[in-house]
């Protein structure tokens, strides 16, 4: 496997991003989307930046670039269209031992951004490991036309219902059976697509009784 994929929680945790035109912009809305609070490196910013910066939790710090600006971050995004620059961040990082994104440069990257389908709680990424990122594109458009209806609904559900699975049960082989069981059976979905909340309840407790018990 070429890149291990990850799902990490941004959430409040800072993220230096180094550049401040479009693909900078386009790596802030992202971590942004994540929760993560951005310190941002650059001599200007794109407009659309400078709203975000005062709307969410962004240090811009409009001076040369050092290496201390990676202290206290817990990854960082080399996104200047200055190749150097790029190479240097990502050196930086990776002496720390932390991750470091390249834009124009995969090679000096510890981590790749992919494609997103972000449908949360269900998250779905996609990578053509720095190959094609245009196709990761595609693919991403693909797979989003073929997500099952009521997708979300269903694992929202489940979490719901997580504890009082864990708590009826012991068998980890029933659990799974439960599972399966649960997002196949065709009346409960039904329910679930048409938000009937009676329906859903009678389908989960006699799911209840006939697969976990
Ligand atoms: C390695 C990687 C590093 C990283 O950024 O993490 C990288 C690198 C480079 N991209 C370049 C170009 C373009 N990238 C896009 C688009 C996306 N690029 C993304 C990821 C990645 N791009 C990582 C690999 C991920 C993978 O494995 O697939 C996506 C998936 C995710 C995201 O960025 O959010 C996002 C689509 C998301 C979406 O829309 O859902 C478009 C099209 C467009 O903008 O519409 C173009 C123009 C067309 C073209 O050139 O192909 C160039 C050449 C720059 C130059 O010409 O100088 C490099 C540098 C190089 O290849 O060396
Ligand atoms: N990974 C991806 O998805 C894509 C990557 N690219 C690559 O990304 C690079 C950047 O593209 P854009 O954002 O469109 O360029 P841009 O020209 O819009 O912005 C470049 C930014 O880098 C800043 N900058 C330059 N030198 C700097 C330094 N030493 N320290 C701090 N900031 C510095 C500039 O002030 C500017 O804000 C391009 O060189 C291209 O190779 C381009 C398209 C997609």
């Amino acid at each position: 496997m070429d890149y291990f994929p990850l799902f990490c929680d941004l959430k409040g945790k800072r993220c230096l991003i180094v550049g401040g035109g479009q693909v900078a912009t386009h790596k802030a809305r992202g971590l942004l989307l994540a929760g993560a609070t951005l310190r941002l490196v650059a001599p200007s910013i794109t407009s659309e930046l400078e709203l975000l910066c005062a709307e969410h939790d962004i240090e811009w710090l409009p001076v040369p670039l050092i290496k201390q600006h990676l202290t206290g971050c817990w990854l960082a995004i080399a996104a200047t269209n200055d190749a150097a620059a790029n190479r240097l961040v990502s050196q930086w990082a990776t002496a720390e031992q932390k991750f470091c994104n390249c834009v124009d440069d995969p090679s000096c990257a510890s981590f790749i951004t992919p494609a997103i389908i972000d449908c949360s709680p269900v998250i779905i990424a996609v990578s053509c490991g720095g190959h094609a990122p245009v196709y990761s594109k595609i693919l991403k458009q693909h797979l989003s036309e073929q997500l099952p209806a009521g997708m979300r609904e269903m694992v929202l559900l489940a979490g719901v219902l997580r504890e009082r699975v864990n708590q009826s049960c012991d068998s980890r082989e029933r659990k799974r059976a439960f599972w399966t069981m649960f997002f196949h059976h065709a009346p409960l979905r039904q329910a679930v697509s048409e938000n009937n909340t009676d329906e859903i309840h009678q389908q989960v407790e006699s799911l209840f009784q006939n697969a976990l018990f």
